[in-house]
This record gives C-alpha cells, sequence and structure tokens, in this order.
C-alpha cells in the first residue's frame, strides 16, 4: 500500500538477496554527504522523541506540518532506488545509519557471539517508561540476524524469533544485548539472546534463521 507522497513506485526494487546483502554491508563512503545524512538521522531521531513528548498548539502543529511537507519534498527530489541508498548501509546498520530501533552500539561479533549496547529514548517507549514489546523484539531480530550473518556476511533470514519478556525494559537507560549461536545445521542457525539492564534480565529469545539460496529475493 503506498501514501500519496510514497516515492516508493518510482524507487522500490526486488533483486536477488545476496547483492542486496552485500550492497547493505558495504559501508557508505566516508565523504561530506555521507556524514551530513548521518547528522541527518540524527536530527531525524530527536525528532521522533520530541514529537511524541510534545502537546502543540492546534497552530503549532499546523505551521509543523507546513515545514515538515516542504523538508519532505526536498527528500523526495533526492530518491533512489534501495540499491543506491545511504540509508542501513553497513556494518553497523542497526547504529546512527537508521532510524527504524534505538542505535545499537557493536562491541563483538563474531560467527558465535554478538555483544551490543543501546540507550533507547522516548520514541521506542510503550508506556510508563517502559520500551514498546515489538521494539525489544526488533533489537532481537537485528542482533540475532548480524550474528547469523557471521564473519562471512552471509544473507541470512529470520524463519521465527520468540521473545520471552521477563521485566520491563527501561527507558533512558544503558541496556546490554548479547546473542550466541547455539546450534548450525546446513543453512539453519539457532540463536538466542538475552537483554539485561544492569543485573536484571529484561527479555530473552530464540530464533532460527536460514540463509537464502542464490536467486532467492
Ligand atoms: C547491528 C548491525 C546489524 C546489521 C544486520 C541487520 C540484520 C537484520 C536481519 C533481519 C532479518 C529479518 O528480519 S528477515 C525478515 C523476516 N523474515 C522473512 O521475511 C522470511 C520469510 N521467509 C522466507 O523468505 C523463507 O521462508 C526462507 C528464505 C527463510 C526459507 O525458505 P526456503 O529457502 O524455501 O527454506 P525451507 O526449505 O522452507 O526451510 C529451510 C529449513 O528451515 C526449516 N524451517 C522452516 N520453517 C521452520 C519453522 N517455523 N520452524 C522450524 N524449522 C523451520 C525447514 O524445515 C528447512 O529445514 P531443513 O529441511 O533444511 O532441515
Amino acid at each position: 500500500m503506498t501514501t500519496p507522497h510514497d516515492t516508493s513506485a518510482q524507487t522500490a526494487q526486488r533483486i536477488d538477496a545476496m547483492e542486496m546483502t552485500k550492497h547493505r554491508r558495504t559501508p557508505a563512503p566516508d565523504t561530506p554527504q555521507t556524514r551530513a545524512y548521518i547528522r541527518l538521522l540524527e536530527e531525524v531521531s530527536n525528532f521522533q522523541h520530541a514529537l511524541v513528548q510534545a502537546n502543540p498548539t492546534a497552530e503549532a502543529s499546523d505551521e509543523l506540518i507546513a515545514k515538515l511537507a516542504s523538508v519532505r519534498e526536498t527528500l523526495e527530489q533526492a530518491a533512489v532506488p534501495e540499491a543506491e541508498r545511504l540509508y542501513a548501509r553497513g556494518e553497523l546498520s542497526g547504529g546512527e545509519m537508521q532510524v527504524l530501533m534505538p542505535p545499537l552500539t557493536v562491541e563483538h561479533v563474531d560467527d558465535h557471539e554478538f555483544r551490543a549496547h543501546t540507550v533507547a529514548g522516548e520514541f521506542a517507549m510503550g508506556m510508563n517508561q517502559a520500551m514498546h514489546g515489538g521494539v525489544v523484539s526488533v533489537l532481537f531480530d537485528t542482533a540475532m540476524g548480524r550474528l547469523a550473518m557471521g564473519t562471512e556476511m552471509l544473507s541470512a533470514r529470520t524463519v521465527y524469533l520468540t521473545t520471552q519478556y521477563r521485566n520491563i525494559t527501561p527507558i533512558g537507560e544503558r541496556l546490554d544485548l548479547t546473542a550466541t549461536v547455539d546450534t548450525v545445521e546446513g543453512r539453519k542457525k539457532f540463536i538466542s539472546g538475552q537483554l539485561w539492564h544492569g543485573d536484571t534480565l529484561c527479555a530473552e529469545a530464540d530464533s532460527l534463521f536460514v540463509a537464502v539460496k542464490p536467486g532467492q529475493q
């Protein structure tokens, strides 16, 4: 489904999954354009946190809508196909190059173990200063998906991801995310993970990732 202002009909691409993974995992070149784009994403993220905390007046909302429409038009004029985009590029595509989830700072990743930490802002909140459960799951999917890719950067896809919520996951506090490959069977990797706030286990997850075959989308 497209919205009236969605340019995806012009820029959507479906190519071989391995080709797209190769593009995504190749870091964007360190240029003034890339550095400016990262600053833009940081500002968008700051905007999201401010948006959910504000009760603007009707007049202020109308003013913001006009400004945002102008900003959106500028972006639409710069739209490019997926395989050319800066967004979500590089090893740290769960990090500063995206706005889907709280940015993950990766500490370690190899073929067996993944460790990262994050601090989530208010945009990630469900309510009462607790992280939305779906955001917890997207953090697991990203961490475990990155681990499934391993050092060879395979293209792997989530077959299932089961999250158990043990304690609330606080907003605005450091969270530590770990994942481990438990079993490898051919294309299949069974991976488990934990999300910690200090010594408190906030959530844990079990998943199966399958490496895609050549020619799969
Ligand atoms: C911080 C930086 C991060 C940066 C890195 C960021 C990484 C982000 C990663 C995000 C990953 C995603 O969210 S991916 C998006 C969410 N996932 C999807 O959309 C996947 C949709 N499904 C598919 O495309 C397909 O089902 C595939 C490609 C996954 C598998 O299809 P296939 O290739 O035809 O394989 P198929 O034969 O069906 O299954 C393969 C094997 O798995 C088994 N299998 C299949 N389903 C199940 C099941 N529910 N439970 C147990 N086992 C199952 C089969 O029996 C078989 O075993 P055997 O007979 O071989 O033993």
